[in-house]
């Protein structure tokens, strides 16, 4: 690139409105990472119910990115609301409507969405697409197989620990 040269714009996104009342998928803020995704639907949502709802886009991701839907939130401090199979993948190759998962969390109260509430955000990412080949060993790393908490738990737990071994 020569110094003459204009930054390189963001990447382009085809996406086709399935819904033409419906926004495109759209950030918030200059410099957000997640584009917020619509409901195309009402939807109701029990305690610990869950949906599929339509958002009226599809997209042609370019070869090598994929989208992650994300929850929001704002909606899940405030309702319970996220996504079962959070967060969502979106190959580079599908080409039908992005759809959300949505579950209410919330133990007591119901949610209630109407068509066009931003309900998920889009995360559009780089991704490496590996090959996969069998070995008879692994090379050794500082973590080796600890996980789960192997580190060190919750404060809690610490300060019980601490407890114990003072009692
Ligand atoms: O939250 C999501 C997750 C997936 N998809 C679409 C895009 C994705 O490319 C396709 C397949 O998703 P995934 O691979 O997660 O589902 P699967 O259960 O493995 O289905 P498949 O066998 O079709 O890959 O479904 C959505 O619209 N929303
Ligand atoms: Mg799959």
């Amino acid at each position: 690139m020569s110094p003459a040269e204009p930054p390189a714009g963001p990447l382009q996104v085809a996406v086709l409105r399935l819904d033409p009342d419906l926004p495109l998928p759209a950030y918030a803020h200059p410099g957000d990472a997640g584009a917020d995704l619509v409901t195309a639907v009402d939807v109701s949502l029990a305690p610990g119910e869950r949906a599929l709802v339509p958002t009226g886009v599809a997209l042609a991701l370019p070869a090598g990115y994929v989208g992650l839907v994300h929850p929001r939130s704002g909606l899940a401090a405030r309702h319970g609301l996220s996504i079962v199979n959070t967060p969502g993948t979106i190959d580079a190759g599908y080409r039908g409507e992005i759809k959300v998962l949505l579950v209410n969390h919330d133990r007591h109260e119901p949610i209630e969405l109407r068509r066009g509430d931003r309900v998920a955000q889009l995360v559009v990412q780089r991704y490496e697409h590996v090959a996969f080949h069998e070995v008879e060993a692994l090379p050794d790393s500082v973590r080796g197989a600890g996980g789960y908490g192997s580190t060190g738990g919750f404060a809690s737990s610490v300060e019980r620990e601490a407890r114990v071994e003072g009692s």
